[in-house]
């Protein structure tokens, strides 16, 4: 159609039709807000009629009138903050419509005034239902305020990986701004040098997989510093199929994931039962994972600041080795002075830090030019080891390193407590708590671990070693100077056996020490260097106690292969020391299995005859050198067993001694002497008194003093008429058990007399203190007596300390006429010995009594008969005729 032909009532319809097919509902209004025409579009809007629309007011048709009119007259004037104003102006304001039947919906107004010769409309409101635009808006705002509340990084990218979208997580974690990223290339941001190339070539796979991909990866923020992260990738494809958008979720794991792996690895190992070693490799073989540009190591601290290497498998195990035993210190490479300042300690350049000096060789060598050192503290604050970052580059650590030191020293603190709490106690359990030496638990796997290192056609030695006088040590001094005893005595064995031989502590005065490599003839050698260093005597507190041991040998693999019967073995040829004299070691022998039977066979014949009674007692006389009359007499044990003859006092009082049997032998010497002492007096036998012998254990004995009141009463008995002998190591005793007893004793009035003298070592000091009446010089001093000056000087010495003590000194073993003249000279009181009479049986002596009191009582009125015809000038005296002791003994 022409323009001229173009009629206006045709053009109204037409263009009432053309409104009605558009798809926004379009109102003309007039001046008074009235409408005064609208399109279809505004009829299903509303949900009016058209003729019901048309005069109708907006109020009456939901709309907000008194908005809209306002909007008429200015849309700028709408304030930028109202709701939804990026709506507002051209592109119109959002409302609330209301229907007739309450429901509603939002539409988007728009108002535009008509010039004035459209008169009477007087403006355009179109509006259009974006109920569903509004939800969808919606709905976005919400997904982001969801994305942006994870703390997932969540990236979108496009097919060509260039960022789209990235959440608040994204920009927390790795650093950049959402500007900063958009449209950059994922791997270029976020890959760096550890991260694996393997790994991003499998996540961008996720192309070829619908389900996505997942997969732990390390990545880099904008300060270049690793993130652990977990990666999820998911592609969106369009309706075609194509990939439209990849969608990345990426969860920081260094925590969560990574550490925590960490920790639960070596707590199942702390858990079980791994060596130290292996948990700390295993430390560092996963810390070396998780940071691939470090190389780790872990040392102990022990309590004496010496460092140890526990885990360090990428260092050179040279360079480990050699730390070994190196003491911290203000400059000792990185770790040692970490130790010692319990802080850690950076060297950014091992090179030029002057604390690597003596140390670097071993790191550059490796490669490695910077160290980071962290002290691991135990639950006591006490530095107890050190976990070290080795760098390749100088440089210091990253925070991801800071996180996995932090998480690690207190690993490492769990395991190196672990293994101070398994060592102290196997320590308690394996070892000697006074000594620190293996104790007997310890010692069997002791010899197996040196029988498995002893190689093919080589020999080792197993001594076995008793303290010869321990039991004197501390049945006289205490158990505090027995305890000082044994610990001199384990640090004179440390000090003489050489690196790879093992000592160990079986109980009691028991040692064993493992001789690796020796030969009978080596072994000989170590055996005597160990006698002689044991030989000087002891100081303990002011007193000087003899120190030695009985020490027997059994030889791998001559004399058994088995570790039981080498200790037995090396027990039996410690008995052969014992019997041999003491101090002094003996080689296993064949022989040597017939003595332990031998001795395990006399204690059991002993324990027989005590209980049967069939122990006797001998009498042997002490004589007065002044005059001949008798001094006293000595009860002396005597043991004769059906089968093994007659049993030397000295061997089985030693035996009595060990198996507990001396506090049984003693009392019943008491009361035997006793019972014969009154036996005498009933037959009128002039006796003066009798002398028991008691071990130094009877005196310990608290109820002494009572039990021998009573059996001195049982006999009718003065005290006086008792004297019990006690040996020297008795007076060496502090312990005031024994000294009560002692001045219980003498108050009763029961003699004490001090036996043996001069082979101990008592100070004459001490000496003045005791209530002792008598000293018995030892038998020992008679064999040399005559002819050595020196043992003369003893003995003058002895006779002297009691005449000043005031105290009567008897001389023993006297067999020579020499003898008894020499002590005469020197003043001793009494003698006793073979030369007078040997000890007899109680019948026997009654016998020998009577005879040399008569011989004595003839002799004496012959020469009184003599002194009397000399006076008369009839004869003289010959000197066979003296009233000599040793003459009427040898007479009687
Ligand atoms: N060579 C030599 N020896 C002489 C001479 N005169 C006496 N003897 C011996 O010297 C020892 C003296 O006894 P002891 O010094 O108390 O030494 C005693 C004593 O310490 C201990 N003993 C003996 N009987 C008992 C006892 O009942 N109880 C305790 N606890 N020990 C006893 O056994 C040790 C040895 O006793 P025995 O063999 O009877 O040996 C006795 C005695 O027979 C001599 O002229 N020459």
């Amino acid at each position: 159609m022409l323009a001229s032909e173009f009629q206006p009532a045709a053009s109204a319809n037409l263009l009432s039709a053309a409104l009605d097919r558009v798809s926004e509902a379009i109102l003309f209004l007039d001046a008074e807000g009235r409408v005064h025409h609208a399109n279809q579009a505004a009829v299903a809007l509303l949900r009016r009629d058209l003729k019901d629309l048309i005069g109708a007011d907006l109020d009456r048709l939901g709309l907000p009138a008194e908005q809209l009119r306002a909007m008429t007259k200015s849309e700028a004037e709408a304030p930028a903050d109202a709701p939804h104003a990026a709506e507002a102006g051209d592109a119109g304001r959002e409302m609330m419509l209301r229907h007739a039947d309450g429901s509603r919906c939002r539409v988007r107004a728009i108002v535009r005034d008509l010039p004035s010769d459209h008169a009477p409309m007087h403006s355009l409101l179109l509006l259009r239902d974006v109920t569903s635009d509004v939800e969808m808006r919606e709905r976005n705002a919400l997904l982001t305020s969801v994305a942006d509340r994870s703390n997932r990084a969540v990236i979108v990218t496009d097919h060509e990986l260039k960022i789209l979208y990235t959440n608040a997580a994204f920009c927390s974690i790795f650093g950049y701004s959402s500007a900063e990223v958009l449209g950059r290339q994922v791997e270029t941001l976020l890959v760096g040098p550890c991260t694996d190339p393997a790994t991003v070539e499998r996540l961008k796979q996720c192309v070829e997989d619908d389900r996505g991909v997942e997969d732990d990866l390390m990545i880099y923020d904008k300060a270049g510093c690793e993130i652990w992260t977990t990666a999820h990738v998911k592609a969106h494809r369009n309706q075609r199929g194509k990939v439209k958008y990849l969608v990345g979720l990426l969860s920081d794991i260094r925590e969560t994931k990574q550490l925590r792996s960490l920790q639960q690895l070596i707590m199942s190992s702390l858990a079980s039962d791994i060596a130290i070693a292996t948990i700390a490799d295993q430390l560092c073989r996963r810390v070396e994972e998780l940071a691939p540009d470090v190389v780790c190591s872990i040392l102990h601290v022990d309590s004496g600041g010496r460092i140890h290497p526990l885990g360090g498998p990428s260092l050179p195990a040279d360079y480990s080795s050699g730390l070994d035993g190196v003491a911290i210190g203000p400059d000792v490479g990185s770790c040692g002075t970490a130790a010692y300042l319990c802080e850690p300690v950076l060297a950014r350049d091992i090179d030029s830090d002057p604390r690597w000096q003596p140390y670097k060789a071993g790191p550059l060598g490796a490669g490695l030019r910077a160290c980071w050192s962290t002290p691991i503290q135990g639950k006591d604050g006490r530095v107890i080891g050190t976990f070290a970052f080795y760098f390749r580059e100088c440089r210091g650590p990253s925070p991801w390193h800071e996180q996995i030191v932090a998480a690690c020293v207190q690993l490492g603190a769990l395991a190196i407590e672990r293994q101070e709490v398994r060592s102290t106690i196997s320590q308690v359990a394996y070892h000697d708590m006074l000594t620190g030496l293996p104790n007997r638990a310890r010692i069997p796997s002791m010899i197996a671990e040196a029988i498995n290192a002893c190689p093919e056609g080589s020999h080792l030695a197993i001594a076995f070693l008793d303290a010869d006088n321990f039991k004197d040590v501390n049945d006289t001094l205490g158990h505090a100077a027995g305890d000082e005893f044994l610990v001199a005595f384990a640090n004179r064995l440390r000090a003489q056996i050489r690196p790879g031989d093992m000592l160990g502590r079986l109980g009691g005065d028991e040692f064993v020490i493992v001789l690796q490599n020796r030969d009978a003839l080596e072994a000989s050698l170590a055996a005597a260097r160990i006698t002689a260093a044991l030989a000087m005597p002891l100081t303990i507190g002011k007193r000087q106690v003899p120190m030695s041991a009985s020490m027997g040998l059994s030889l791998y693999p001559d004399n058994a292969t088995d570790i039981e019967t080498l200790i037995k073995q090396a027990d039996g040829a410690m008995y052969k020391a014992k019997r041999a004299g003491r101090a002094t070691y003996r080689f296993f022998s064949a022989d040597i299995d017939k003595l332990a039977e031998e001795r395990l066979m006399h204690s059991t014949a002993l324990r027989e005859a005590i209980a049967s009674e069939a122990l006797t007692l001998n009498y042997q006389p002490q004589i007065c050198t002044r005059n001949g009359a008798i001094h006293g007499v000595e009860a002396l044990a005597r043991w004769h067993d059906p089968v093994l003859g007659e049993v030397s006092p000295s061997k089985f009082i030693p035996l009595a001694e060990e198996c507990g049997l001396i506090e049984q032998i003693g009392v019943w010497s008491i009361k035997q002497a006793c019972q014969q002492m009154a036996s005498w007096r009933r037959a009128g036998l002039d006796i003066p008194c009798i002398s028991v012998n008691l071990s130094p254990i009877n005196f310990q004995n608290v109820n002494l003093a009572a039990v021998v009141a009573q059996i001195l009463a049982a006999n009718d008995l003065p005290a006086k008429m008792l004297m019990l002998e006690i040996t020297e190591g008795v007076i060496l005793n502090e312990r005031a058990t024994v000294i009560a007893t002692m001045s219980e004793l003498r108050n009763m009035g029961v003699g004490l007399s001090l036996d043996d003298f001069g082979t101990g070592y008592s100070s004459l000091s001490r000496l003045a203190q005791l209530p002792i009446h008598e000293l018995k010089i030892d038998r020992s001093f008679m064999r040399d007596f005559e002819n050595d000056q020196g043992t003369r000087a003893i003995v003058t010495a002895v006779v002297r300390v009691g005449q000043s003590l005031d105290v009567k000194v008897v001389a023993e073993g006297v067999e020579t006429e020499p003898q008894r003249r020499l002590l005469a000279e020197l003043g001793c009181d009494a003698m006793q010995g073979f030369l007078f009479a040997r000890p007899m049986a109680a019948a026997a002596f009654s016998r020998w009594l009577l005879d040399y009191s008569a011989h004595r009582a003839s002799l004496m009125l012959r020469q009184v008969g003599r002194a009397l015809a000399q006076a008369a000038g009839v004869s003289e005296v010959s000197e066979g005729e003296r009233l000599s002791p040793a003459a009427i003994a040898a007479a009687s």
